[in-house]
């Protein structure tokens, strides 16, 4: 499947494109089906777009909202996915929308995984936007090259929303959507900031398995739109 690349010369030109492209393919979801999905990812890179998106008109009162990947820590954790989002992207107008909630109380996420599914299920699906991010090993999610759970998230016929992961190279335990949950998305978005993820990008697309870099997997998969900046 094709990468299409969306270039910016800067990350507030990306920020700004990027809101109101979300806006529109969420209008287009309610108005079709009368409420919308936006997954987002956690870490450093989504933080100035979930402000600008917090503030952008969209009928966030009819989106559902939640995450790609969860680190498996209390909300109060700094690392928590959970905690970035509702500082910083449900305030504001996106106060709105309805979160649906990836981590519970299990100790161990694989005791909550069907659960999480569950719960899931109350969004409207295949969601409507989901973006992903990478990390410089080429996991995307919380789909590590190195996990033993990588099989189980790649596996495209085992009928898993999502599963729990544990990488070796990063810390906590994850709940992440597994690969044909990522991939039947209607818009699936790659957001990236930097010189160094595009290279690890581009190296990953030109020599690197799905099982090397998981990034591989969703775009061998499916259609994925790169939102870049530098
Ligand atoms: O919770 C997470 O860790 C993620 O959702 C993860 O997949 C993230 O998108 C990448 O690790 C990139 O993270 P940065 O944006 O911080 O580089």
């Amino acid at each position: 499947m094709p990468l299409t690349q969306s270039l910016y010369e800067s990350a507030e030109a990306l920020n700004e494109e990027f809101a109101a492209e979300i806006a529109e393919k969420l209008a287009e979801g309610i108005a079709q089906r009368g409420r919308a999905s936006l997954m987002v990812s956690g870490g450093r890179t989504p933080l100035p777009l979930f402000k600008t998106l917090s503030e952008t008109d969209i009928d966030w009162a009819s989106v559902d909202v939640s995450l790609v990947d969860e680190r498996w820590v209390e909300e109060s954790s700094d690392a928590s996915n959970t905690r970035l989002v509702k500082e910083n992207l449900l305030v504001g107008k996106a106060s709105a929308a309805r979160f649906i909630e990836i981590k519970s109380a299990e100790a161990d996420a694989t005791d909550a995984a069907l659960a999480c599914e569950s719960r899931l299920s109350a969004m409207s699906q295949p969601f409507d936007v989901l973006i992903l991010g990478m990390g410089e090993d080429g996991h995307t999610a919380s789909l590590f090259p190195c996990c033993e759970q990588l099989e189980d998230g790649l596996a495209m016929n085992r009928g898993r929303v999502c599963i729990a992961t544990q990488p070796t190279t990063a810390p906590h335990q994850r709940m992440s959507l597994t690969l044909p949950a990522i991939v039947a998305s209607r818009n699936i978005y790659l957001h990236l900031t930097g010189d160094k993820k595009r290279q690890v990008l581009e190296d990953a697309v030109a020599n690197a398995t799905a099982t090397e870099k998981p990034i591989v997997a969703v775009i061998n998969a499916a259609q994925v739109t790169l939102k870049w900046a530098p």
